[in-house]
């Protein structure tokens, strides 16, 4: 569900980083709603931190970030939460020693709308329905990945930062994984940020990319018939 024209998310600016280091140089990009862009770039390029500040888990240093054309510009992550931005990180963010169920619902501030948004989940990952009692530290690194993915959407947000999700992650799953992705854009127009080493699914889901070199946006474009070499010109070693 593309919506020609409208802007869902827009950085203009961006600087961020750790210490003494600007990590975000001076970033602008923009995502039109209900699209997907992916950010590739090599290890260590800034693509974890530029997610990192958009979240608001970073303050940031210069530079703007609007949602829908509203100023979210050093927003905590609980209100951007509650705007509608969700975020599945890289590193594991699970509980790991609390069932699937727990995991789940830890995502949601009440109860009532529990059970249609576990329905919704389900459908992309069945499996999660068959072992809920399950602690999440014993499930799989594909597994986990799945849970962190439905966590994540558990709320229905807006607009989804994602962290290499694929990664350690066997090409079946990374199908679920890039059809639940697609089906929450196509049935209610969720736009989203997607962080990824694995070109051949970012560019299996994204309408567009860009990549990230030293804290700047070295290139980017529609997700087009030349888009594969582009992106392969700057990931070489
Ligand atoms: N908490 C931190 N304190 C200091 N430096 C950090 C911190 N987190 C990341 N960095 C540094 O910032 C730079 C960018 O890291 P970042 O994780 O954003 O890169 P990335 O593009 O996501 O890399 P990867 O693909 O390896 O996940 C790296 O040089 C990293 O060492």
């Amino acid at each position: 569900m593309r919506e020609a024209g409208r802007t869902k998310l827009a950085i203009a600016g961006l600087r961020s980083g750790y210490g003494a280091t600007d990590v975000i140089a001076g970033i602008s990009l923009e995502i039109p709603a209900g699209e997907i862009c992916a950010l590739m770039g090599k290890n260590g390029m800034g693509k974890t931190t530029l997610l990192k500040s958009v979240m608001g888990l970073l303050p940031l240093r210069e530079g703007r970030v609007g949602l829908d054309g509203e100023d979210i510009t050093g927003w905590t992550p609980a209100r951007l939460l509650a705007r509608g931005l969700g975020y599945a990180p890289q590193e594991l963010p699970l509980f790991q020693d609390l069932t699937i169920l727990d995991n789940l619902r830890l995502a949601l501030r009440d109860d009532r709308a529990l059970a249609p948004a576990l329905e919704r989940v389900f459908g992309y990952f069945p499996f999660l329905a068959e072992r809920l009692n399950q602690k999440a530290g014993t499930l799989s690194g594909g597994e986990q990945k799945m849970l962190i993915l439905s966590r994540s959407l558990m709320l229905q947000p807006d607009l989804l930062l994602v962290d290499e999700i694929s990664e350690g992650v066997q090409p079946s799953v990374v199908q679920r994984i890039a059809r639940a992705l697609l089906g929450e854009c196509e049935r209610r127009g969720m736009t989203v940020l997607l962080v990824e080493q694995n070109l051949g699914f970012a560019l299996s889901v994204a309408h567009r990319w860009a990549v990230l070199k030293l804290g700047h946006i070295q290139e980017s474009g529609e997700n087009d018939a030349a888009a594969h070499a582009r992106i392969m010109e700057h990931l070489k070693i």
